[in-house]
């Protein structure tokens, strides 16, 4: 993460019942807000925070970030820094302009959000809206990094075929300016064969980071 990204607050918005995304990230930030439409990928993460026996093991996956990030940091050390900053797991909606129902306070400095604004928006036009909501949540200046698929039209969660928006690396270019970001950089990865499996249709990912302008 470039080293301007810090500060005192990240949301991430459409957590999932997923950390892996916050692994990094926490190291940067006093405080981590987790958030998710659903009760259930909340109450997933309050287990995983509170260490409950019977939450999902992210261990294996905290050791490899530790590993790729070089520095010989114990494993442990990141998982009880990250369940420290991870004080607050609120409802969100992204349909709505004020998507926690009341502001955040102060407004994070940061926000990432992975594979959620396009899975569940219904068209390009929800998904220029939902950007514009999310941003409300950020301080003037406030970094935003987006994590995406692109192409892709549907995934499967279980029994559950969900549909996504395909979006092409052009639309969330436009889209991000239509909801009022500056694009700082923007890069698509295609998705490699190995990884075609059949759970969905992705082409490949994006990955975006825009940030806020200053107020006037
Ligand atoms: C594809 S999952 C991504 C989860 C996680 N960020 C990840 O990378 O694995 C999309 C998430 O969006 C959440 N979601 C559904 N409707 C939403 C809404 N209106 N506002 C915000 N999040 C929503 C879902 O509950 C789900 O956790």
């Amino acid at each position: 993460m470039s080293c301007e990204i810090r500060g005192r607050t990240l949301i991430d918005v459409g957590s999932g019942p997923t950390i892996y995304q916050l692994l990094s990230a926490c190291d940067h930030f006093e405080e981590i807000v987790a958030t998710d439409y659903l009760a259930v990928n909340r109450e997933e993460l309050a287990r995983w925070a509170r260490g409950e026996p019977g939450a999902f093991d992210w261990s294996p996956f905290i050791q490899h970030v530790c590993k790729i990030e070089g520095r010989g940091e114990p494993w442990q050390d990141k998982e009880r820094r990250l369940r420290e900053r991870l004080r607050r797991i609120l409802p969100i909606d992204v349909h709505r302009p004020e998507p926690l129902g009341a502001p955040l306070r102060p407004p994070a400095d940061a926000l990432l959000s992975a594979f959620c604004l396009e899975a569940v928006s219904p068209d390009r036009a929800a998904f220029v809206r939902a950007l514009a909501h999310v941003g409300n949540l950020l301080r003037p200046g406030g970094h935003a990094l987006l994590l995406g698929a692109l192409g892709e039209s549907f995934y499967l969660a279980g029994p559950a075929r969900l549909p996504v928006v395909p979006l092409q690396e052009s639309d969330v270019r436009e889209a991000l300016a239509a909801a009022g970001f500056a694009l700082r950089e923007l890069r698509s990865y295609a998705m490699p064969p190995a990884l075609r499996t059949g759970v969905d249709d992705v082409d490949g990912v994006f990955f975006a980071h825009a940030q806020k302008p200053l107020e006037a």
